[in-house]
């Protein structure tokens, strides 16, 4: 059985890791799983069914409750981009028991991905650290936090949500201190990162430096 190669891509609230995981995994043809989704999957639930997204118990509930056949469906929902729901999943996310009943789905699909991809890509915020920590290419995508907020306000706007660049970057550097200060699996670069500053790049500029990385690594399976 071949060994699944894994890319980790780690870092805060739109940064570009999702934009990036996905391009890449698309060019390699490996697997890809936005590790957030399934926390905003968990906060989503919660909202919808009237519980306070610090609510620990439920919390506990729903990511238990959730499985491949719940969490797909889920998965697509455009509500799942909402920041009401960003801001639901860094809240669940702190609980511990909740990291821990989403933690063997993320397991499984770098070790095993589908549809017999050689390969699978996650991103999130510990990936490289807890979720996959001897995945041979990591990556940690930060840009500033001004350039982040300005990002996710076009991002929201897109989608026709009301946006104030104001509210967008108090939120973000909330989401930003709470992901990386919490005891559980807080948000930092694994020792092993390859440290990617997006602020003065675009996307293809960072594709383009995350491929020369990932082809540099000694356990990266040539690709045609
Ligand atoms: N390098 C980049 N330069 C400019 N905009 C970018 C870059 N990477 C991503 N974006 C845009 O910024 C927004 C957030 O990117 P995304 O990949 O979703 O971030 P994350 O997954 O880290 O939250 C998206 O609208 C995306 O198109
Ligand atoms: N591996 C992960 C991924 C997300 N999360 C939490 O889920 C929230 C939403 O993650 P996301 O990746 O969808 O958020 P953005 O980076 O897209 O803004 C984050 O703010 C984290 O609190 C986490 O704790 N661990």
């Amino acid at each position: 059985m071949t060994i699944s190669f894994i890319v980790a891509i780690d870092g805060p609230a739109a940064s570009g890791k999702g934009t990036l995981a996905r391009r890449l995994a698309s060019t390699l043809g490996y697997a890809h799983l936005d590790t957030g989704a399934l926390y905003r999957a968990v906060g989503l639930t919660l909202l919808r069914a009237g519980h306070a997204p610090d609510d620990a118990r439920a919390a506990i509930a729903a990511a238990s409750a959730l499985d491949a056949a719940t969490v797909l469906p889920l998965m697509n929902d455009p509500a799942l981009r909402q920041d009401a729901v960003a801001v639901a999943a860094s809240k669940v996310s702190v609980v511990p028991e909740v990291r821990a009943a989403l933690l063997d789905f993320q397991r499984d699909f770098a070790h095993r991905p589908p549809h017999g991809a050689k390969g699978a890509v996650l991103d999130g915020r510990d990936v490289g650290t807890v979720v996959c920590p001897d995945a041979p290419a990591k990556l940690y995508v930060t840009a500033d936090v001004e350039v982040r907020a300005r990002r996710r306000l076009s991002e929201l706007r897109n989608t026709g949500a009301e946006a104030i660049y104001e509210a967008v970057l108090e939120d973000m550097k909330v989401r930003d201190a709470r992901d990386s200060q919490r005891a559980v699996a807080p948000l930092k670069p694994a020792v092993d990162a390859f440290l990617l500053d997006t602020s003065m790049m675009d996307a293809d500029q960072a594709f383009v430096a995350a491929m020369d990385f990932i082809r540099s690594r000694p356990a990266f399976p040539d690709f045609h």
